[in-house]
């Protein structure tokens, strides 16, 4: 059946009036709530106040405005069923068809430091989710917009099918409005069960953790071939985040890509100077910054050649034609880049296969992790911190020269994006040798020295970080005997003694963080 009403009520006005006004040239009656009314009627939209429509005025600061029932009656009731519609006609109530209703800006209102509750609780839409829930309730009699992307495509159904819009538009519209007021029943609940106190504080986590993500794409397979799986987005897209990808060419992204390409994307990141990072398995196997993408990528494949065969490969700057031919001539998964030149894309289309990916380079992290546990899920704040030159605390006799200090840090900025027990030798802005994910320190510390004497790297002069503590000097011994002449480590052991005395009594520099940088 074509729109002849529609009820429009919206807090988001963006697009309102042009819509309105090709609603009114398909010959659609408008009803509308004050300010919506108001704006219409200024765009020369003739509109009837809802008010006036129910002869009951809107009253209580507009908490009751469009709860009458003769709005959800006109709402609700089944066109296919004779009862309702002459208990329509009895009450003479004409139908409306199409419900055009975005709400209160709720999250955005919490979202300001200094909301209090009061202010809070009046942005809690009350009318609009009743409207939302009533017309998707019944999609198949009604139309409802909650998103005003998706004014043109009802325009055009209308316009195309004599003022009808299809059940199955109808039905994608009213399973997006009821996702809607989920997302903002659950930001509702997540913002009371967060605070405490007269100020309204806000605790990090509250009681009831609502979650809401959307679909990107199903995946054809998760860790392994046997296991289902599916990427979801934050409908709020962190900037800068791997989700926010377009991906340039290549086949579809498994669940360990993603996986990898955020690790990858996220480590190279951090550096300010051209960087390219490599990545296994969630662990970097070489990482190094350069002055080009290509220098960059030359040094970090160099540390580990054989670990580097399918690997994920991220750039922080725009890939250019020579950084993507030698890329090109290992064996590559996936291509990360803020921007890639024309003829950079010339040469990775050569191996179609291939996925490349741009992500925009913004700084952003999300509000928090997650990890699932059987029956539970483990929530914390993100590990965003990276200590400064400042921060650090020499506890040897011998002092780090400016170079060795410059590759600490940037030894430890790679040792963050290590699965632990982290080991990661370092010298002049490149990784050397990388141990991951042991049980044991000092088993990562000789796989780190393994790894780097298998790809003709000498750790002579190097230096070296620790993602935590060593616990027992064997860890340090290890290193030291492997080659590096400087150490970067949290500190904080019961055995730091012991620590400090075998790097002095090895003449070698040592400065502790303070922050440890654990990963699982
Ligand atoms: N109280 C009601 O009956 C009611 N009916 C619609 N609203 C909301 O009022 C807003 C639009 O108001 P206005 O047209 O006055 O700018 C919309 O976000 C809509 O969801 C209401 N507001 C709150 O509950």
């Amino acid at each position: 059946m074509s729109i002849k009403q529609a009820l429009i009520s919206v807090s988001d006005k963006s697009g309102i009036v042009e819509f309105a006004q090709a609603l009114h040239k398909l010959g659609v009656t408008i009803l509308s709530t004050g300010g919506t009314a108001r704006l219409l009627r200024d765009a020369g939209v003739a509109v009837t106040e809802v008010g006036s429509y129910t002869g009951f005025p809107e009253m209580l600061d507009g908490r009751v405005k469009t709860l009458h029932p003769k709005i959800h009656a006109g709402i609700l009731a089944r066109r296919d069923l004779s009862e309702h519609v002459s208990a329509l006609e009895k009450a003479e109530i004409p139908a409306i068809d199409l419900v055009v209703v975005n709400l209160y800006p709720f999250s955005q209102t919490v979202a300001q430091p200094d909301c209090s509750l009061e202010e809070a609780i009046e942005n809690i839409d009350i009318g609009g989710p009743t409207m939302v829930r009533a017309a998707a309730k019944n999609y198949q009699s009604v139309a409802v917009v909650t998103d005003p992307a998706d004014y043109p495509a009802l325009l055009d159904e209308m316009k195309t099918a004599g003022g009808e819009v299809t059940p199955e538009f109808r039905f994608r519209l009213a399973c997006k409005a009821f996702s809607h007021t989920a997302a903002y029943d659950g930001a509702i609940s997540n913002y009371l069960t967060s605070i405490e106190g007269e100020n309204a504080q806000r605790r990090t986590f509250p009681e009831r953790l609502n979650l809401n993500f959307s679909l990107v794409q199903p995946l054809r397979y998760g860790e392994n071939p046997h296991q289902q799986a599916a990427f979801y987005r934050d409908p709020q897209l962190v900037p800068g985040s791997l989700a926010s990808y377009r991906q340039l060419q290549g086949k579809e992204l498994s669940y360990n890509n993603i996986a990898d390409a955020d690790a990858a994307w996220e480590c190279v990141k951090t550096f300010d100077s051209p960087a390219c990072v490599i990545i296994k398995h969630a662990n970097p196997c070489g990482v190094a910054i350069s002055d080009s993408p290509l220098a960059a990528y030359k040094l970090a494949f160099a540390t580990d050649p054989t670990s580097a065969f399918g690997g994920i490969i991220a750039f922080n700057r725009t890939l250019d034609a020579s950084a993507a031919e030698a890329v090109m001539s290992q064996f590559v998964e996936v291509i990360i880049a803020p921007q890639m030149t024309d003829e950079a894309r010339q040469m990775l289309a050569r191996k179609a296969n291939v996925r490349v990916l741009t992500v925009p380079l913004q700084a952003g992290n999300n509000a928090h992790d997650f990890k699932r546990v059987g029956g539970g899920l483990l929530v914390q704040t993100p590990d965003n911190l990276n200590v400064t030159p400042n921060q650090l605390k020499v506890v040897t006799e011998v002092q780090p020269t400016a170079q060795q200090l410059q590759d600490l840090l940037f030894a430890w900025r790679v040792a963050k994006f290590v699965k632990s027990n982290a080991i990661v030798f370092c010298a002049n802005g490149r990784t050397l040798g990388v141990g991951a994910g042991q049980m044991s320190r000092v088993d990562s510390a000789r796989i780190a020295s393994i790894k780097a004497g298998n790809a003709n790297l000498t750790l002579a002069g190097s230096v070296v970080a620790s993602d935590a503590f060593f616990p027992f000097r064997d860890g340090l011994d290890v290193v030291v005997q492997a080659g590096a002449v400087a150490v970067i480590q949290p500190g904080g052991s019961v055995r730091d003694e012991e620590v400090i005395a075998a790097a002095d009594e090895q003449g070698v520099a040592m400065v502790f963080t303070g922050v440890r940088h654990f990963r699982h």
